[in-house]
């Protein structure tokens, strides 16, 4: 079996970002473009997914090579070849003959070189280290039954680590969710274009350290068709966030005005306003209900007046304002609910220029999805829905939204205008420009105020993006990106493999870190 040696390396999750079709469609011509054949392309990937796995055993390691009668079976019959070439005990277990033309050429290779073929069901008889899963890829079409369904359920249930070739078996590609059930992998390692469902949704739970290998021929394949989504790298912090000039003054660096913060919530403008001057906004106030200013000036560079709900007063600030972030503690009460009713009258008769670019967050999504008010501002609009928000926005559950990530936040960008932030594991942020995925972060986010503090890097980070030179949408992309890596470094030095106890605030002095990339 030849060993494409050049063309096994695997790299970093590049930002390109494909649906599966689009690898289906296209890496046929891409391969013919690039003057190799599909038979070829089977060798890179089985020579790729080798390279993967052979950093992670040992010596003489057992491996059991499950695979499928399509091509991502033939990708598992070139690892076990090369595998036991390398000296490690190597059992396949296979569902069937293979059907495809260059599957059954691997195969036959396979059994040439004395390989043996076992019933799939018997996998858990070769007691592996590790276990190469090779029975579907982009192939899946339905949810897993039958035999399938049985042996992703045993291999799950046994904890066996696991190598996944293109897609862990089960997990859609494109929304990154489980159809039936999916195998848990270890690591995967995926070919020609990284598919979008491995960045989003269920992913994280599923995927594993997810490795890419273009199979060489990326550069055709990125001719034919155009990216679907578009990955965030924390490179993308360094490019964009360059240092602020020698000069700088307080008024370059933008207001921001926060409207929330209802009795017994003004937590949530306090964080998100911290959160916002950490992210480096010039300056911030807050608008709360009356009486609950003491609690908000106890940080005491914020800014911060009580006010009846509907009050015109309001737009004294808002005239000086180059963001506003509207939600974060607002409540369901009157107080919140009048003011709702007053920013929509105001947006209406353009007493709130209709270019104010402004967050609309937490409460002031639930009063949209009721209100549902038709404004034509709201071109520069930023919401912000967890999934909940989303599916009441959408009028859908929640699971719904989940099920397709990208279809729920392209859908809610086409009925509501702007820009909108997904939240959630593998967040999403679409606009003009398309959509844009982060899957960094930890299940530790998942605590009160999270939200509030993305919201007041977003705005903070908007606030400053004149003097940065950088476009809305780049800027909301930086900063859920800034947001999710802020979260990590600071639970890892909390506890580097912790999942839980973190606190919003706990992020507060990473945030620096994270905005100021270029300057440490
Ligand atoms: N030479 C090449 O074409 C290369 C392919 N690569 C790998 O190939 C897969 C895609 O292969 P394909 O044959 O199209 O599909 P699959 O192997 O994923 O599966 C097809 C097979 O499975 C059956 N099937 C579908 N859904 C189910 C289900 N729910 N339960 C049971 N069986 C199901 C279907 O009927 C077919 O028989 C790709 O992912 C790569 O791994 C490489 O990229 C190299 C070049
Ligand atoms: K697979």
């Amino acid at each position: 079996m030849t060993h494409d040696g050049q063309h096994a390396q695997t790299m970093s999750i590049p930002q390109q970002l494909y649906r599966p079709e689009q690898v289906r469609e296209h890496e046929a011509e891409a391969a013919a473009r690039a003057g190799i054949d599909m038979w070829t392309l089977m060798q890179r990937a089985g020579a790729a997914a080798w390279s993967v796995l052979s950093d992670k055993l040992a010596p003489g390691a057992r491996i059991a090579v499950l695979c499928g009668t399509g091509n991502n079976g033939g990708d598992g019959y070139i690892v076990a070849a090369l595998a036991r070439e390398a000296g490690h005990i190597v059992r396949v277990f296979a569902l069937a003959e293979p059907k495809t033309t260059d599957a059954r050429r691997a195969w036959s290779e396979w059994l040439e070189r004395g390989g043996d073929v076992e019933p799939l069901a018997d996998w858990a008889d070769a007691e592996p280290d590790w276990v190469v899963d090779a029975l579907l890829g982009t192939g899946l079409q339905q949810t897993l039954r039958g035999e399938i369904c049985d042996c992703v359920e045993s291999l799950n249930e046994a904890k066996v680590p696991v190598l996944a070739l293109d897609i862990p078996t089960g997990l859609h590609a494109d929304t990154g969710q489980p159809l039936g059930d999916a195998v848990r992998a270890r690591a995967t390692v995926t070919f020609v274009g990284v598919k979008r469902g491995l960045t989003t949704g269920q992913a994280a739970a599923y995927c594993g350290h997810v490795h890419f290998a273009d199979l060489g021929i990326q550069r055709e394949f990125r001719l034919l068709t155009e990216p679907s989504a578009w990955y965030l790298q924390p490179t993308l912090l360094q490019h964009s966030l360059v240092p602020r000039a020698a000069t700088a003054h307080k008024g370059d660096a933008g207001h921001v005005v926060i409207l929330g913060g209802a009795a017994g919530m003004a937590g949530a403008v306090r964080l998100a306003g911290t959160a916002a001057l950490r992210a480096g906004a010039g300056k911030v106030t807050i608008l709360c209900e009356p009486g609950q200013e003491v609690i908000v000036g106890q940080q005491p560079e914020l800014m911060v007046r009580g006010l009846e709900a509907g009050r015109d007063e309001a737009l004294s600030y808002l005239e000086h304002a180059s963001v506003l972030i509207f939600g974060p503690g607002l409540g369901q009460r009157a107080w919140g609910r009048d003011w709702w009713d007053w920013y929509c009258a105001r947006l209406q008769s353009s007493d709130i220029d209709p270019e104010l670019t402004t967050v609309l967050d937490a409460d002031a999504l639930n009063a949209l999805a009721q209100a549902r008010p038709d404004i034509s501002g709201r071109a520069r609009w930023i919401l912000t829905p967890h999934p909940g928000e989303a599916a009441r926005l959408l009028e859908c559950e929640t699971q719904d939204v989940e099920k397709n990530r990208w279809l729920a936040a392209q859908t809610l960008q086409e009925q509501f205008g702007g820009i909108v932030v997904l939240k959630g594991r593998g967040s999403l942020i679409c606009g003009q420009e398309g959509i844009a995925v982060c899957d960094r972060g930890t299940p530790a986010m998942a605590t009160a105020g999270m939200g509030d503090v993305l919201a007041g890097m977003i705005g903070g980070l908007l606030a400053q993006r004149h003097g940065m030179a950088l476009a809305t949408e780049a800027g909301v992309r930086l900063a859920v990106l800034a947001h999710a890596l802020a979260g990590e470094s600071a639970m890892q030095e909390k506890c580097p493999e912790g999942t839980r106890g973190l606190m919003a605030s706990d992020i507060f002095d990473w945030i620096p870190y994270w905005m100021n990339p270029n300057d440490r």
